[in-house]
C-alpha cells in the first residue's frame, strides 16, 4: 500500500479545509459517477487562481464540475477522463478534456501496476454505518483499488446516495484520513427516454436469441435498453444478469419477476453489476436490497469471469461498423464520444461462454447537418477508434436484419453487411466493395 501523506487517522474537517490540502501538480482521484464529490468540488474552484496543473482523474460525469466551469482554458485545472458521459464530451469538444483509454474492468489492475499513486482522492460516499464502513453506493467500479493505493483519501458523506450491498462495497475508517460533509442532494438521474421504432425493430431480432436462463448484460445507449423493454412483452423466464451498468430496464425487468438468477453458475439468485445509473425508482429498488449484488469491475468484467455463467448474452451498441465488420464505437474521428467501457471485454466473455452470444446493434442510419448517412460504411471514418475489432465480431443486428460474421471470410461478411444497411446505400456499398477488392470479381 502507499505511503500515506497524513498518518493521523480519520478527521473531520470541513470542506474548505480540504480543498486547502491541495497543491499545484498534484494528481487528484475524483472517482467515477455518482462518488465524484460535489462540495469538495465547488470548493477546489474557489482556490483556481492560487492553483496550476492540478491534474484530476474522473470518470462519467453526471454533474457540471465546478473546477471546469471556472477554468473554461484549462490552465488550473487538467481534466482526465475514463469514460465520457455527454457533459464531459462537450468538455472535450471544448478542448478541456482528455481520454484515457481503457478497457473498464483493467482499471482496478492500472491503479494497482500501472499508475502512480494518486496524491489524494475525494470519494462522495453513503454516511458511515455502524461497522465504521462508508459505502460507495452504486458505484463500485475501481474504487476499492484507487483507496488502497492513494497516498491520501477524503470521504464527503452524502445521505442521498443509494446504500448497496454485495463485495468490497466500501470503505473502512481505519482507511480515511478525512472526513468531510456532503451536501445530500439526490443522486444524479439518468433519463431512460422511451425506444424509437427503429429500437424496437433491432430489440425483435435479439429478443428471437434470448431463451429462459440466458444470462444478460446490457450496454449503455438507447437501443441495448430497448431489449429489456420488449422483453416484458415476450414470455421468457428465469433471467440473469452479470453486467455492468444496472438500468431503469434491468430494474423494470426484476420487478416483472422475469430475472431469478436461478440458472446462473457464478452469483446465483443474484443481479450481479458494478454500477448503476438510471431514475429515483432505480436507486429505492437497489437501496439496501441484497438481491443486486455490486463488485468491483475487475469482477464483472473479466472475460475469464463473464465465461463462467452459460448462455451470456452480451448486447451492446455502436455508432458505425466498416466492411470488415470492425465496430468504431467511441468516436467520430478525433472527436471523442464516449470510450471502450466494456464492450469488447463483454464481446469476449459472452464468445467464451457455453452457449454465448455477442451482438452489437445500431441503427441504419444517422443524420448529420441535416443529411442522411449510412452507419455502415466502406471505410470507418478518418481517426475513428475500433472498438471491437473484426475478429471479436458476432452478431450485428440493424432494423433491417442481424447477421452473424464469425466464420465468414471477408466477402461474406461485406455481403452480409450489406443486406443490413439501409436500401438507400446498399448498391452504392456493392459498389465499393467490390472496387476495394472485399469481394472477388465473379464472386457471387
Ligand atoms: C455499460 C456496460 O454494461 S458495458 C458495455 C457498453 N459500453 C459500450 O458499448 C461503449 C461504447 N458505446 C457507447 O458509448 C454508446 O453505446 C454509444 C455512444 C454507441 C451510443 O450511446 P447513446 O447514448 O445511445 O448515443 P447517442 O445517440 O446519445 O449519441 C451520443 C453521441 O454520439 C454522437 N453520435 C452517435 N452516432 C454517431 C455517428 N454515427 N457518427 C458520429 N457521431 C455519432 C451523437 O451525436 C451524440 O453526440 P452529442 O451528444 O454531441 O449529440
Ligand atoms: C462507464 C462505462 C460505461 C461503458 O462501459 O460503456
Amino acid at each position: 500500500m502507499a505511503q500515506r501523506i497524513a498518518a493521523v487517522g480519520a478527521r473531520r474537517i470541513t470542506p474548505k479545509e480540504a480543498a486547502g490540502l491541495v497543491t499545484s501538480g498534484m494528481w487528484l482521484d475524483y472517482g467515477a459517477s455518482l462518488c465524484q464529490p460535489d462540495v469538495f468540488d465547488a470548493e477546489l474552484a474557489q482556490r483556481m487562481e492560487e492553483l496550476r496543473s492540478v491534474k484530476i482523474r474522473a470518470c462519467l460525469t453526471m454533474r457540471p464540475r465546478a473546477v471546469l466551469e471556472a477554468d473554461p482554458t484549462g490552465d488550473h485545472f487538467v481534466w482526465i477522463n475514463l469514460h465520457f458521459s455527454g457533459y464531459d464530451r462537450r468538455k472535450h469538444d471544448a478542448g478541456i478534456a482528455n481520454y484515457l483509454p481503457v478497457n473498464l474492468g483493467e482499471i482496478p489492475d492500472y491503479y494497482r501496476r500501472f499508475i502512480d499513486p494518486v496524491d489524494i482522492v475525494i470519494l462522495k460516499t453513503c454516511p458511515m454505518d455502524a461497522d465504521g464502513y462508508f459505502n460507495l453506493s452504486a458505484a463500485s467500479f475501481w474504487h476499492r483499488a484507487l483507496i488502497e493505493r492513494a497516498r491520501m483519501v477524503i470521504v464527503e458523506e452524502s445521505s442521498g446516495l443509494p446504500h448497496v450491498m454485495g463485495e468490497q462495497t466500501g470503505v473502512h475508517i481505519s482507511e480515511v484520513d478525512y472526513i468531510i460533509r456532503g451536501d445530500d442532494a439526490p443522486a444524479a438521474e439518468l433519463p431512460n427516454p422511451p425506444p424509437t421504432d427503429v429500437d424496437r425493430a433491432v430489440a425483435r431480432l435479439i429478443i428471437s436469441e434470448i431463451e429462459d436462463g440466458s444470462c444478460l448484460q446490457i450496454g449503455i445507449g438507447g437501443m441495448p435498453n430497448a431489449v429489456c423493454s420488449l422483453l416484458r412483452e415476450s414470455p421468457v423466464k428465469d433471467l440473469g444478469i452479470h453486467t455492468e451498468m444496472l438500468t431503469d430496464g434491468i430494474i423494470d425487468l426484476y420487478r416483472d419477476g422475469r430475472i431469478t438468477g436461478a440458472r446462473k453458475q457464478l452469483n446465483p439468485g443474484k443481479i450481479a453489476c458494478t454500477f448503476a445509473l438510471g431514475s429515483r425508482h432505480l436507486y429505492d429498488t437497489i437501496d439496501r436490497n441484497a438481491d443486486f449484488h455490486f463488485c468491483p469491475v475487475d469482477y464483472t468484467n473479466l472475460p475469464h469471469i463473464i465465461m463462467q455463467n452459460d448462455r451470456v448474452l452480451a448486447i451492446n451498441n455502436t455508432t458505425q461498423i466498416d466492411l470488415q465488420g470492425q465496430a468504431a464505437s467511441e468516436s467520430d474521428g478525433h472527436r471523442h464520444i464516449s470510450g471502450t467501457g466494456g464492450q469488447l471485454q463483454f464481446v469476449r466473455g459472452a464468445y467464451a461462454s457455453k452457449g454465448g452470444k455477442s451482438f452489437i446493434c445500431l441503427a441504419s442510419t444517422y443524420d448529420k447537418r441535416g443529411e442522411r448517412r449510412s452507419r455502415i460504411v466502406p471505410s470507418l471514418t478518418q481517426c475513428n477508434i475500433v472498438t471491437t475489432p473484426r475478429t471479436d465480431m458476432m452478431y450485428v443486428a440493424t432494423e433491417y436484419g442481424m447477421v452473424n460474421l464469425k466464420g465468414r471470410s471477408v466477402a461474406e461478411r461485406a455481403r452480409a453487411l450489406i443486406s443490413i444497411a439501409h436500401p438507400d446505400f446498399r448498391e452504392a456499398l456493392e459498389r465499393e466493395a467490390y472496387e476495394n477488392r472485399l469481394i472477388p470479381s465473379g464472386y457471387f
